[in-house]
């Protein structure tokens, strides 16, 4: 299967943060594989290009060891060197033609979205592979940016998308329910599973929620 292919059928998101001394990275994306994350982004604000580079060699060869799509958040340089899976790109970062010149035609490129018009023009793209409504709920991983909602979630269902989507930001097991019932299938999230005591069993728990 293409990675194309794969995010197609991908349910459950992970972009690590910072890690703050919690533990080991790798095995971290070890577990939340395990416990069946289809995706894992290099998200971590904090780290200089040589730093992200070292790091997002050890994520893509433990994604590639353990089967999940390896993405690079921001820098296309970065997902370039480390030949991502997935690019993952925000409203303020390379637009999506751009994105598609440097990277190429087989890498997944995704694209960030509040809902609304952003998520019409995102579907429409050609250069879009999958893209993201958010933040759902304020969260403390993208301080400062508005909530959406779960209007806006179910706003973009009833567009009828026919490119892949999530939602993300502020995502737990507890809040799930509703995102689903909203009409997402697709769910990123980053706290849920990186500040759980258990990332395993906490991926397993919120990947059986997920339809499909
Ligand atoms: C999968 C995924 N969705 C959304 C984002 C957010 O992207 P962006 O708005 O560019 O914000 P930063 O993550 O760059 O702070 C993402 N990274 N991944
Ligand atoms: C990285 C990111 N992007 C968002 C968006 O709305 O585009 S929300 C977000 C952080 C999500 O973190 P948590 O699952 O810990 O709330
Ligand atoms: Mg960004």
């Amino acid at each position: 299967m293409t990675p194309r292919e794969r995010l197609a059928s991908a349910r459950l998101y992970l972009c690590t943060d910072a890690r703050r001394g919690r533990g080991d990275l790798a095995d971290l994306v070890r577990a939340a594989i395990a416990g069946g994350v289809d995706v894992v982004q290099l998200r971590d604000k904090s780290l200089s290009t040589l730093e992200e580079l070292r790091l997002g060699e050890v994520v893509r060869d433990v994604c590639r060891t353990e089967g999940a799509l390896f993405a690079v958040n921001d820098r296309a340089d970065v997902a370039r060197a480390l030949a991502a899976d997935v690019f993952h790109a925000g409203q303020d970062d390379l637009p999506p033609h751009v994105s598609r010149a440097l990277l190429g035609p087989d890498v997944v490129i995704g694209r960030s979205s509040p809902g609304g018009r952003q998520a019409r023009d995102a579907d429409s793209d050609p250069d879009v592979d999958y893209f993201c409504v958010g933040p759902v709920w304020e969260t403390p991983t993208k301080a400062g940016r508005a909530a959406v909602g779960l209007e806006a979630v179910a706003d973009v269902r009833r567009q009828a998308p026919t490119t892949p989507w999530f939602a993300i930001g502020g995502i737990d097991l507890d809040r799930l329910g509703r995102v689903v019932d909203a009409g997402a299938s697709r769910v990123v999230v980053v706290r849920a599973i990186t500040e759980a005591d258990d990332p395993q069993a906490a991926a397993r728990r919120l990947r059986d929620r997920l339809p499909g």
